[in-house]
């Protein structure tokens, strides 16, 4: 599959301060990337060098294969959503998602609502553009908004709304900055699903910034996670959930913290850090790691227990529902698939493999 996007070796400065440091980053025709990392990590960074808002101090930018650095965001045909929508508050739903199309198609007299008219085309023109704006509008379900003022919509409206303006575009490459953040955790959700159909919809190639990692996991299929400036890897979430290549990506990928167990917590392989998700390890009186139970949450379908190693490390295993819990304090086993450790260099934090490990009893 050929690429739509892509950064390649891009180093951004500003002054002494390195932001991007040799990123490299393809994003294919049709794909879902996901930016992903904590805040200052370089994501928007690298999102507006894909849309011309900003120019790497070294490396490409490429463009359906052409190199793009010498072109300003107008001249590439891609589209971004931000977080903060970006709409005018004078204007109605219609003219917000219009102006793209507005600015493009109508000269600025033709653009002008009586004498607009008389300008040669124009008639045609606005014809056109209402449909296109009309039928942004029926997929995103804003067709009762469209004579109202953005001041007058929910947050998820509004979002809408600037999804809708990067529609009509009809962009090669629709960019998303944390368009989801202002909103609250249940119409996050929906949103999230309303995207993915957007995705679908259009078969565009999306680029979608997050600190979220629910977000990224749900959405994407290439997931590029960022840490200080560095791209540490990029694959699909299941890559990423199965193989994180470094403790930093395994940290930050998973619902549950993973747990990270030091030599003398119970698993021997040697000074490697050990790896183990809470979905990964579970009571079992047969199991071969032992730990004191220090607190459980009842969460319905599962039972979170809070363990410290007789080392008197913290980590956490999960319990089915049904789990009769025994008294704090006390004792218990608990058992793990051997495939299911992750071991790590304890230096650099690296991915081992082929060393071997096994529970000290
Ligand atoms: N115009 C600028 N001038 C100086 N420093 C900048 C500029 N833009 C970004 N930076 C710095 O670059 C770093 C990366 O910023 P960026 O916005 O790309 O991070 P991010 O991962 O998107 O973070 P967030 O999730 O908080 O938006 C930050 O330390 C930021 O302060």
């Amino acid at each position: 599959m050929s690429s739509i996007m892509e950064l390649r070796d891009v180093t951004r400065c500003f002054d002494s301060n390195t932001v991007l440091d040799h990123v490299s980053i393809k994003v294919e025709q049709g794909s879902f990337t996901a930016l992903l990392g904590a805040s200052g990590c370089g994501k928007s960074t690298s999102l507006r060098i894909m849309a011309g808002l900003d120019r790497p101090t070294s490396g490409e930018v490429l463009l359906n294969g052409r190199d793009v650095r010498g072109q300003n965001a107008y001249e590439r045909n891609v589209a971004m959503v931000f977080q903060s929508y970006a709409l005018y508050p004078h204007l109605t739903v219609a003219q917000n998602i219009a102006l793209p199309l507005t600015m493009r198609h109508l000269s600025n007299l033709g653009r002008m609502p009586l004498l607009g008219s008389f300008v040669p085309g124009a008639t045609e023109a606005r014809r056109t553009i209402m449909n296109k704006v009309v039928d942004a509008a029926k997929s995103l379900g804003l067709e009762e908004l469209l004579d109202r003022k953005p001041g007058s919509l929910s947050g998820g409206q509004k979002q809408r709304v600037a999804l809708g303006r990067a529609l009509v575009r009809d962009p090669a490459l629709f960019l998303l900055d944390e368009p989801l953040s202002n909103l609250d955790a249940r119409l996050r959700i929906r949103m999230r699903s309303e995207i993915s159909s957007l995705h679908r919809l259009t078969g565009k190639a999306f680029v979608y910034v997050t600190h979220d990692q629910t977000e990224a996991m749900a959405m994407a299929d290439q997931i590029v996670v960022m840490i200080g400036g560095q791209v540490a890897q990029a694959g699909s979430p299941r890559d990423l959930y199965e193989r994180p290549v470094h403790r930093d990506v395994a940290a930050f990928i998973g619902h549950n913290a993973i747990n990270f167990l030091e030599p003398g917590d119970g698993i021997n392989a040697g000074d490697s850090i050990v790896g183990l998700r809470p979905e990964d390890l579970t009571p079992n009186t047969a199991g071969s790691l032992s730990a004191k139970l220090e607190a459980s949450e009842y969460l319905g379908s599962e039972i979170m227990l809070s363990l410290r190693s007789r080392r008197g490390t913290e980590f956490r295993a999960i319990a089915p529902g049904d789990y009769i819990v025994p008294t704090i304090g006390s004792d218990i086993r608990l058992a793990y698939e051997p495939q299911r450790v992750h071991l790590f260099d304890a230096v650099t934090g690296k991915r081992k493999s082929g060393v071997k490990h096994e529970a000290v009893t």
